[in-house]
């Protein structure tokens, strides 16, 4: 495959893990970790002599391991952890935390006398323990902000975060992007990481002085117990609509799953958007579901379907609303009203999209409750600034990206029905604002081994709001990509047959295996006043080809694209010189 200009390379796994761990960790003895699982409920067998030198880390993966640590090993969906128990120990770990199962699998092979911790529920033990061997838990700190739903939790988080900054608050970020821990950054390949890592992190966090850390946490965090031993002061929500199918089997158990970060055993104070996503189902039913104390929000005119609230239930009025709202520069000015008291709350906010505007809004909420009501006035302040300036005019890497102009040219991480749907809008809404008509072009695909239903959907989605559909690979994984886009392409000419007879409308549809070529190839057939939508890798550098790491940034490749689009442009053509407008990162 050919592509652009080589990323870095990741980080292996043993080096973001590190990249994680706090400088120093005093050795926690064996007894304390027996006693703290006690002391969480949790019965634990202890087998073996207690390792002499106590335990200094904890980790989950064999491949991980450092001199000092207790090895986690859950059982899996593809093997169970203790199988790689042998490989833990030479690394230097001092002992086992697993199940019966696990302990089974160590004797057998010659591992039986190694200390072991027995538990039923290993993956919620493993919070209990690295929370107490990283000093963390409880009080600790930082002030811990989470964010959950299907869309929105990376651009709320980064929201966040600049609000906090911009009230005076060292803040840290754990999400899709990036782990931030006051000027330390490490890339993420998880949104939300592993239990053991994640208590790692909150001592780091600790060590560099932050006040309040923002979280994503996904549906997977909650159902594998990865967020297991922290404690929210408050979390949000966005919005919940399909994706990731393929782990909750249905919506209902995907909304289970999210709702359990809405337990008072886990959150002190819940924020509910009522009607982000599709409409306010789910967000209603968030709200009801949630134990903790709760704040509502409704997006009113920013709702995908304003009015969809009032018809969904006409008795229900929310805690805070979003009063009005206007374009302002390539985003919007908003005001957010609060029910009982009538104080309003003014604020730009720079990404376009009305959707961000629901991201901005639930990012204020949240950091109101983090910081406390008595600093609402401070936040006031900070909030009602012209557009493009203050913390809501901040960039989020590959959310609604602007790389080029004439053609217009947006990266975008929309990489679902529901995010394609709002991506596509907002594109059409910027540029309507803006006076552009021109064509729509979209080149995307879909990642392998993730969600399969969802494929065609966002196909016919596509051809709905497209001229031009260019079906490409996403990453693969270790599907075959050919199958993922003859899915995708089945939806998408299904709804343009449909679209020909029924409105007369011609979609043109074509497929690129190469992601790199794809994108040469629409901005190849862009005009000036086109606009070209690529999605589902946002911020990403490489695509994985069944294990092989192949390099490319769907920002950068546009980028290269258009300014060699401009020069063959500006080469051939007499008359008016066709030169697209690349924007620097
Ligand atoms: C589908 C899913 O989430 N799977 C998670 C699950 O994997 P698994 O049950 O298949 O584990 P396994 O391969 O059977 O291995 C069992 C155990 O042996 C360990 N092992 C395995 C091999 C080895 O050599 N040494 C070793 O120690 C593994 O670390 C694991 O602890 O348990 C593993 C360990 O906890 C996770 O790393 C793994 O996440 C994988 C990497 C993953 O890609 N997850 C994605 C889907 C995910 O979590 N995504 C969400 C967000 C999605 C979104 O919102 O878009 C996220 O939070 O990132
Ligand atoms: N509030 C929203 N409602 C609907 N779509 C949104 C919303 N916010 C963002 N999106 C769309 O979803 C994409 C992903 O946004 P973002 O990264 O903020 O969400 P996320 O929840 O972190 O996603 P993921 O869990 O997949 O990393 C954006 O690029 C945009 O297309």
């Amino acid at each position: 495959m050919t592509t652009p200009s080589d990323p870095p390379a990741p980080l292996t796994p043993a080096q973001q893990d590190a990249a994680f761990r706090p400088s120093h960790t005093p050795a926690t003895p064996w007894p304390v970790l027996a006693q703290a699982l006690a002391e969480a409920g949790i019965a634990a067998h202890v087998h073996g002599a207690a390792p002499a030198d106590g335990v200094t880390g904890v980790s989950l993966d064999s491949r991980v391991v450092r001199p000092g640590d207790l090895y986690v090993a859950v059982p899996g969906a593809r093997a169970h952890g203790a199988a790689f128990a042998a490989t833990a120990l030479e690394a230097g770990a001092v002992g086992v935390l697993t199940d019966a199962a696990g302990r089974a699998l160590l004797a057998g092979q010659g591992l039986a006398d190694v200390p072991v911790l027995e538990v039923d529920a290993v993956r919620t033990a493993a919070g209990t323990v690295a929370a107490r061997v990283y000093g963390g838990g409880g009080d600790a700190g930082p002030r811990l902000v989470g964010v959950t739903g299907t869309n929105g939790k990376t651009t709320t988080s980064f929201l966040s975060a600049a609000l906090l900054e911009a009230l005076g608050r060292r803040s840290g970020i754990v999400g899709t992007i990036l782990i931030r821990a006051g000027e330390r950054e490490v890339p993420s390949t998880l949104t939300t990481p592993e239990a053991t890592q994640l208590h790692a992190l909150m001592a780091l966090m600790r060590e560099e002085q932050v006040d309040t850390a923002v979280m994503e946490v996904s549906s997977h965090a909650v159902a594998y117990q990865r967020i297991a031993g922290l404690r929210y002061a408050v979390a949000g929500f966005t919005n919940l609509t399909q994706d990731h199918l393929d782990m909750h089997g249905s919506m209902q158990e995907y909304f289970a799953a999210k709702a359990g970060l809405f337990d008072p055993a886990r959150t002190d104070h819940a924020v509910i958007t009522l009607d982000g996503g599709e409409g306010p189902r789910w967000g209603v039913a968030m709200a009801r579901a949630a134990g903790a104390p709760v704040t509502t929000l409704a997006l009113g005119p920013a709702a995908p379907t304003p009015g969809a609230l009032a018809e969904h239930d006409p008795g229900l009025r929310a805690d805070w609303e979003v009063a009005e709202l206007a374009p302002d520069g390539l985003g919007h000015r908003f005001t957010l009203r609060h029910a009982a008291t009538g104080r309003e709350l003014r604020a730009s906010v720079g990404l376009p999209g009305r959707f961000n505007v629901a991201n901005a809004a639930l990012a204020v909420l949240l950091v109101l409750h983090a910081v406390g009501e008595e600093h609402l006035d401070a936040l006031a302040a900070v909030l009602d600034v012209p557009a493009g300036e203050g913390p809501l005019a901040a960039a989020v890497p590959g959310r609604m990206e602007v790389v080029g102009r004439e053609p217009d040219a947006v990266v975008d991480f929309a990489h679902n029905p529901d995010g394609m749907v709002q991506a596509l809008r907002s594109l059409a809404d910027a540029r309507a604002a803006a006076g552009t008509r021109g064509r729509t072009l979209i080149v995307f695909g879909s990642a392998g081994d993730r969600d399969r239903d969802k494929r065609p959907v966002m196909g016919a989605i596509a051809a709905r709001a497209a001229d031009v559909v260019i079906v490409t690979d996403d990453t693969p994984h270790s599907e075959d990509p050919a199958p993922i886009r003859a899915h995708i392409l089945a939806g998408a000419r299904a709804e343009a047959d449909r679209i020909a007879r029924e409105e007369g409308r011609t979609v043109v549809i074509e497929e690129v295996a190469d992601r790199f070529a794809a994108i040469r190839r629409a901005v190849e057939l862009a005009g000036p006043q086109d606009g070209i939508l690529l999605a589902g890798r946002g911020h990403e550098t490489t695509m994985d080809y069944d294990g092989e790491l192949v390099p490319l940034d769907d920002r950068v490749a546009l980028r290269e694209a258009l300014a060699a689009g401009a020069a063959v442009a500006s080469a051939s053509v007499s008359g008016p010189v066709r030169e697209g407008k690349v924007i620097e990162s």
